[in-house]
């Protein structure tokens, strides 16, 4: 027994590396080209939203904090807002309209155009976060998912999106967050860094 509880350990271990290696490889260019955006959104004078369930709420969370308070180094306070995080504004969305509607409500209350919408989700399925794409759509912001697989419902919705290619919800989660510390590190390069590299991008419309 102790050994196959060990072989459960060992099996998410290999399988965990070689899917971020997997996985790293292929999505690098597109973790940059998003994490530019989001620094040109940044720089505008733009916000990020983030939104996500369960373990994915507690990444919105999560990077939210880390654009707020500080990623690696020092830098000004980045404005980036957890849409799972209001108990009253979820209660009263969530009672009175139901919970599909607790996301979306937020896009459309704090969302302008320009802004960036980043919406986390491991099936692509979670209606409350189709919901709130839609919404960004409609208000203009620039829509981002990290998923898994195909991205389910949400990927026609997303002019950009991280896409995890396994099953296992956890392996997918794992994943997310460390592409979301990597698009910390890179907006923060870009606006602290290498603003020269930004610029062309700051020039267009
Ligand atoms: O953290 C986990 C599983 O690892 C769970 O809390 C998980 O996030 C929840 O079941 C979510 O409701 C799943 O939603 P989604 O990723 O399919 O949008
Ligand atoms: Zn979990």
């Amino acid at each position: 027994m102790p050994n196959s509880a060990r072989n459960i350990v060992l099996e998410h271990a290999t399988e965990g590396a070689r899917l971020r290696e997997e996985f790293f490889r292929d999505a690098a260019d597109q973790i940059v080209e998003i994490a530019r955006l989001m620094a040109v959104c940044l720089a505008r004078g733009g916000k990020i939203l983030l939104a996500g369930n369960g373990g994915s709420a507690a990444d919105a969370q999560h990077l939210a904090a880390e654009f707020v308070n500080r990623f690696l180094m020092e830098r000004p306070p980045l404005p980036a807002i957890a849409l799972t995080t209001d108990s009253s504004i979820l209660t009263a969305v969530g009672n009175d309209y139901g919970f599909d509607q607790v996301f979306e409500k937020q896009v459309l209350a704090l969302g302008n155009p320009g802004d960036v919408f980043l919406a986390i989700s491991t099936s692509g399925n979670s209606t409350n976060l189709v919901r709130a794409l839609r919404a960004a759509q409609e208000k203009g912001l620039t829509s981002i998912c990290l998923s898994g697989k195909t991205g389910g419902e949400m990927a026609p919705l997303c002019e950009h999106k991280i896409l995890v290619p396994h099953e296992h919800t956890p392996l997918i989660q794992e994943i997310h967050i460390a592409a979301g510390h990597l698009l910390c590190q890179l907006v923060d390069y870009y606006l602290f860094e290498a603003v020269v590299e930004l610029t062309p991008y700051l020039e267009e419309d």
